[in-house]
């Protein structure tokens, strides 16, 4: 059976773990093992060590960069730190990240972090156990949170 790691973060404003949680066990039989840590910076090694210590097949990594020109940089500063997770150990984290301003009220703040961690952990379920699933969306436009785009037209 499939492990796959689930880790967020205190500091988002929306329980994004338990939402993928949620929506991989609907899509998939998998072991699951969660971790919660401060904020985004902490998730590298976070997943490194779920990778390195627990065996996990993949990781999804979830958190929220809030709105100030610091948090901003953190952002910058965690996705450099999962990319070089990656490439250390040779296995894919999923970055789930929501920024707090990508959002107009709270109420859509809510329904992006909600839907972007369903739709990535739909990704993870389909990297892991549907490759072929993944290859038909090939260039479609999909988008996590807010509506696909769908392809470019002529
Ligand atoms: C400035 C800052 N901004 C954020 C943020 O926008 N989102 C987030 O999840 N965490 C932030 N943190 C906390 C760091 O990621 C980290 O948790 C602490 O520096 C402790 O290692 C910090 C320090």
């Amino acid at each position: 059976m499939a492990t796959i790691g689930v880790v967020d973060t205190t500091f988002a404003r929306f329980n994004m773990g338990k939402a993928a949680i949620n929506e991989i066990q609907q899509n998939a039989t998998a072991k699951i093992i969660r971790r919660t840590v401060p904020g985004i910076k902490d998730l590298p090694v976070a997943a490194k060590k779920l990778i390195e210590e627990q065996g996990c097949d993949i990781v999804m990594v979830l958190g929220m960069p809030g709105s100030k020109e610091q948090d901003k940089i953190c952002a910058h500063e965690a996705s450099t730190g999962i990319i070089q997770a990656q490439l250390m150990t040779n296995t894919h984290i999923i970055e789930v990240f929501v920024h707090e301003d990508e959002a107009k009220d709270e109420n859509e703040l809510v329904f992006l972090m909600e839907q972007r961690s369903r739709e990535h952990a739909l990704n993870v379920v389909k990297m892991l156990c549907r490759p072929e699933k993944m290859i038909k969306e090939a260039g479609t436009g999909q988008r996590q949170g807010f509506e696909d785009v769908g392809p470019a037209r002529m």
